[in-house]
């Protein structure tokens, strides 16, 4: 057996009054690029996951969310080709800021049972069900 990297990523499903959670379209030239993710990114040595995500949504939305309102959801475990993806799901409903594509990504709000039309990296298609169950 060969044992790949792991590498641990947060994310989060970010829910807004009307219900529907956030997706970010990945920018070309990144790995699955053009696919819908949830916004979040790797964390960092020495750095807690909560740590990591509200720096990420600071990074990549513009938007402060405390820690106390953030709340664990679900997580995926996926064997890509080069890595093993570990990545936690968190929930948050409360932020600060208006949120934009930082880095020009496309964003877009979604209804649970819609995200299915949304093409998504493989990690990712087992939270779908999870959300629609747990939102
Ligand atoms: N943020 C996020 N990443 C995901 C999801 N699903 C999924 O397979 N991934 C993978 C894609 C990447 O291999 C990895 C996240 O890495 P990334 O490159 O976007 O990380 P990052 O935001 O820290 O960006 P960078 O600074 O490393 O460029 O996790 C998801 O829903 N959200
Ligand atoms: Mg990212």
């Amino acid at each position: 057996m060969t044992t790949k990297k792991m590498v641990l990523v947060v994310a989060v499903a970010l829910v807004d009054a009307d219900g529907r959670v956030l997706l970010a379209q990945r920018p070309e030239g990144k790995s699955m690029a053009g696919l819908w993710e949830f916004p979040g990114g790797k964390v960092h040595e020495g750095e807690t996951p909560e740590a990591a995500l509200i720096r990420e949504l600071q990074e990549e939305l513009g938007i402060d969310v405390k820690e106390s309102c953030l709340a664990p959801l679900t997580y995926a475990s996926h064997t890509y080709e080069t890595f093993h993806l570990l990545m936690p799901l968190y929930v948050c409903r409360r932020w600060e800021g208006q949120v934009r594509g930082m880095e020009g990504q496309q964003l877009a709000w979604v209804r649970p049972t819609r995200l299915g039309d949304y093409p998504m990296p493989p990690a990712d298609k087992p939270l779908i069900a999870m959300i629609c169950d747990l939102l």
